[in-house]
């Protein structure tokens, strides 16, 4: 979890890789509407994404009922959408990716061929509610390297396995 430009796709690859798990991008998963909305400098409201939320619910709870669970890349910005998936499957567990708005910005900017403008950043850090410890999950620094994210989130998460 975390804003756009958090490093949400970047980490969660490398850890579904490393964990060998199944992966999914939930940008992937945006209904084209919602995709254009952002595309067009429109920020997304609740009513947005639930169908989205809906749809990767579902995957969890796919993977979890086959057992083998898995890695989803996804901004779940608010407390609300990640209660929805932990209701969805069991030992949802997230790893909550911190950059702040300078940084996430410049990396939105930098990055090509992506439907996010760097404007819509700001909105991100509006609807963001942070992971809270009686959430299961870490919260890391972003701004340093993915491996080493990756071996720290690796590394909390193996035991729960
Ligand atoms: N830990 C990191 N250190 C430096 N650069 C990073 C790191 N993680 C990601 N990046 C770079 O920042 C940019 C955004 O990363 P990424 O696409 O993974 O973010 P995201 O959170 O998935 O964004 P979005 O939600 O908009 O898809 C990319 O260019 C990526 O290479
Ligand atoms: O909930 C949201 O506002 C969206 O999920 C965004 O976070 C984007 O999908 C993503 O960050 C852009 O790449």
């Amino acid at each position: 979890m975390g804003v756009s430009g958090s490093g949400k796709s970047t980490v969660g690859r490398l850890l579904a890789q490393r964990l060998m798990l199944p992966f999914v991008e939930a940008d992937d998963v945006h209904p084209a509407a919602n995709r254009a909305k952002m595309a067009a400098g429109r920020p997304l409201d609740d009513a947005d994404r639930d169908p989205w939320l809906r749809a990767l619910a579902d995957w969890i709870a796919d993977a979890s009922g086959s057992g083998h669970g898995g890695v989803m890349a996804c901004s779940a910005l608010k407390r609300a959408y990640r209660d929805r998936f932990r209701r969805a499957g069991a030992g949802v567990w997230f790893l909550y990716l911190v950059v702040d708005r300078a940084a996430a910005g410049r990396r939105v900017a930098g990055r090509a061929g992506h439907f996010m403008p760097s404007d819509l950043v700001n909105s991100q850090y509006d609807a963001l509610e942070p992971l809270r410890s009686d959430e299961p999950g870490m919260t890391v620094d972003a701004t340093v390297g993915p491996q080493a994210i990756v071996a720290t989130a690796a590394a909390a998460v193996e035991p729960l396995r």
